[in-house]
């Protein structure tokens, strides 16, 4: 029966969160959606649930409405309280990816009142992708948030690196901090500031983290809560104090995903500026068709039509790349001309009919760049669930969607410059 039940708000997030609990030893089954959820437990169950350690339920809440974000949320925890979960985690993105109306904050709320918790940290940092926090600042390779390109993100541009601000903005309750000092001195005075946190009334407490061992610490500290909310580093140190505590079978090995054969493709959807780097340089040596937002807009039947020719002629002799990435001044344009919600939805469609195209006509490894890119193109392709695999770099993780078919779901923001290329070089 599975300790841990996971909800992310969004499909890269998910399947990051499940590589770093698959490395930490526990068997983990991540499932696709609210439909999916309905069918953990009973005849129907999704297979492998009921030998996992862990399960992750992948939403696309991050943008969504903040009702709708809420109420799929306590559906994914009652769905996990029922096959069992005793244990919970809320994982958004290791750059807080939301506006100043959620959905963290709310989402955080609700699972925390359902649980009865008094309080939930909120601990985004993963330092081995480079995000920290430290005075309550969110830093990207050591600048902050808001200087670190995420300030032109497209639907959550992130224009403050105070999280303890952020987060008040979008939280009835208190907000407060627990800081490096603090955590640097150990697990004692870390429980000691969390008391001290209730008792004045704060209900979600950022945490400072810079480096390895305070995921350590605070995995320590925090390994009784039946709710962390938090990126997917934190939960690097969650399964050593629970096998400690004996909550937890020993550490087990991720099954391999067996051998996939078939035509190799990209489809990048995400304009964060890892992704664009990624994209150059992966064009420089092979095929790569750029689309734009504003055209697709005059007829996107005919783009997504466009796209599969292109690719046709081109898959039998290696990976193709097709993007919608662009820089920040043609985002901008796109999307004062068709709105930005609606500019986001035309692009996700088009790329995700056209991966359904790709993989009608052999793809069989498929790599999608972008977390609302991605959870565009699962849903497309009838994914409901997804077997983790080998890391490709740090969050990102080959998965298998089916028995003939090779899925890695890349956050815009990580990965190697190299990715693309070598992505296939690890892939099974
Ligand atoms: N050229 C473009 N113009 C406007 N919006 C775009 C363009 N390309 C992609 N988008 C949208 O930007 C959003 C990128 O988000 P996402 O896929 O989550 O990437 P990331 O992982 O970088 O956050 C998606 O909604 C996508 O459809
Ligand atoms: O925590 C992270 O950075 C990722 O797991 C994640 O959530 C990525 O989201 P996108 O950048 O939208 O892919």
């Amino acid at each position: 029966m599975a300790f841990l039940g996971c909800i992310a708000d969004d499909f890269t997030g998910a399947t990051d969160l499940a590589n770093n609990l698959v490395r930490e030893g526990m068997r983990t089954v991540q499932v696709i959606g609210v439909p999916a959820v309905a069918d953990l437990s009973g005849p129907q169950a999704v297979d492998g649930v009921a030998d996992a350690d862990a399960i992750v339920v992948a939403l696309k809440s991050r943008t969504s409405p903040v009702e709708e974000a809420v109420k799929g949320s306590l559906t994914a925890l009652s769905a996990l309280k029922a096959v069992g979960c005793e244990r919970f985690f809320f994982k958004y993105c290791s750059t807080f990816d939301s506006t100043p109306a959620g959905n963290i904050g709310p989402v955080a709320e609700a699972l925390r009142g359902e649980l009865d918790e008094p309080l939930a940290i909120a601990a985004p940092a993963f330092p081995a992708t480079g995000r920290t926090v430290i005075h309550g600042d969110l830093l990207v390779n050591g600048v902050p948030l808001n200087e670190s390109g995420m300030q032109h993100h497209p639907l959550t541009p992130m224009t403050d690196a105070n999280l303890v601000r952020w987060l008040s903005a979008q939280s009835q309750g208190n907000v407060g901090l627990i800081d490096q000092a603090t955590i640097d001195a150990g697990v004692g005075a870390i429980r000691e500031r969390r008391d001290e946190l209730i008792h004045s009334g704060v209900s979600l407490a950022v945490v400072d983290t810079v480096e390895d061992r305070h995921i350590t610490l605070l995995g320590a500290a925090f390994a009784d809560a039946r709710l962390i909310t938090g990126g997917s580093g934190i939960a690097l140190g969650l399964p050593q104090p629970w096998r400690d505590a004996g909550l937890i079978d020993a550490n087990q090995q991720a099954a391999s995903l067996g051998d996939f054969g078939g035509a190799k493709a990209i489809v990048a959807g995400s304009c964060s500026e890892r992704t664009q780097e990624q994209v150059a340089a992966f064009a420089e040596h092979h095929p790569a068709l750029a689309l734009d937002a504003v055209t697709m807009a005059d007829d996107a039947d005919a783009a997504v039509r466009f796209a599969m020719t292109w690719a046709e002629a081109r898959l039998d002799d290696g990976p193709v790349l097709i993007y919608s990435t662009a820089t920040p001044e043609a985002v901008s344009t796109a999307q004062q001309k068709l709105g930005a919600a609606e500019a986001g939805a035309l692009v996700e469609d088009v790329l995700a009919r056209i991966s359904q195209g790709l993989v009608a006509a052999g793809v069989r490894r498929l790599i999608v760049a972008g977390g609302e890119t991605s959870g565009a193109v699962v849903e497309a392709l009838g994914i409901q669930m997804l077997r983790i695999g080998p890391q490709i770099d740090p969050g990102v993780p080959w998965t298998a969607a089916r028995p003939d078919l090779a899925i890695a779901l890349k956050s815009g923001n990580f990965g190697a410059v190299d990715f693309f290329t070598r992505a296939f070089e690890v892939c099974p």
